[in-house]
């Protein structure tokens, strides 16, 4: 595979549901390398876009046969082999845990083979068990070890499934609103360890509702509305009042403070 192909190339994708177009020719290019957030009110398309990207759902086919969606230059995917490479914390948690029975730290085992759950053919060494251990110790988790997934709070449940994400340490990660239901203080430790990853080579996309989260590494700035690109670029000159406020419809004021920014509501 090819190290210096663009993370994600798409090219005038559509999804439509019950004839409404949930993106509507969407076209985006994420080079390689270049941490991203996205950020686009509610029903603007943002994990419509996710479910794209990890295979879930597929746009309308191009009539000349043209690839709608690259992810890391290929255009063919097999899950399990994306999965290891693309971590993905998804903002469903009912989804990810349903049907689960098992610990949260079999739960994080799985991460390594690109699966739900871990199977009874999956063979896990000393060394899987050790490094899983630690990235739930990352997360504020490694308590939580025992505990059965389906037991857990939504700021637990959300630690385990961003532990999962981390375990295989892949080349880059997707994540969709990370931060929900985490507490202030693990929600600053999980962006601080997110600030360390991308400083030492993987690429993160970080879809939110929360500017503040947008982390330093992050320089680049993808904004949705009704399932298209509002606008895209370097997040000096989308991270500013009148772009935030045109984007979500309300008079914003926009801060910033050592290189974080945060959002005030006029
Ligand atoms: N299966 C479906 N059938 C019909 N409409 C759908 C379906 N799934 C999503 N939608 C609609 O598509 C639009 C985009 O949804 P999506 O979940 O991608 O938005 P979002 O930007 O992630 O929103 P939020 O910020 O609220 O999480 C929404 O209007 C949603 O109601």
């Amino acid at each position: 595979m090819d190290p210096t192909a663009p993370l994600l190339e798409i090219d005038h994708a559509t999804v439509v549901r019950d004839r409404h177009a949930l993106l509507d020719r969407l076209s985006l290019r994420i080079e390689a390398g270049q941490h991203t957030a996205i950020l686009g009110p509610n029903g603007s398309g943002k994990s419509t876009l996710v479910k794209l990207i990890e295979r879930r759902i597929y746009p309308l086919v191009h009539d000349d046969g043209k690839p709608v969606l690259r992810v890391f230059g290929r255009e063919r995917w097999n899950v399990v082999e994306l999965r290891s490479l693309l971590g993905v914390v998804s903002s469903d948690l009912r989804r990810e845990f349903e049907g689960m029975t098992q610990n949260a730290l079999d739960a994080v085992l799985s991460g390594f083979f690109a699966s739900l759950t871990l199977g009874l053919d999956h063979e896990v060494t000393d060394t899987m068990r050790r490094e899983a251990l630690d990235a739930l110790h990352r997360v504020d988790a490694a308590h939580l070890a025992d505990r059965d997934v389906a037991t857990l709070s939504t700021g637990e449940a959300r630690r385990v499934l961003i532990a999962r994400a981390l375990v295989h340490r892949p080349r880059a990660l997707l994540l969709d609103e990370p931060c929900a239901g985490l507490d202030p203080g693990t929600r600053r430790r999980f962006l601080d360890h997110l600030r360390r990853l991308a400083q030492e080579g993987t690429t993160l996309i970080l879809v939110t509702h929360h500017i503040e989260e947008i982390v330093p590494e992050i320089g680049h700035v993808v904004m949705l509305r009704d399932g298209a690109l509002f606008d895209q670029g370097p997040k000096e000159r989308l991270l500013r009042d009148e772009c935030l406020s045109a984007l979500f419809d309300w008079d914003i004021a926009v801060e910033t403070d050592d290189d974080f920014y945060a959002a005030r509501l006029r």
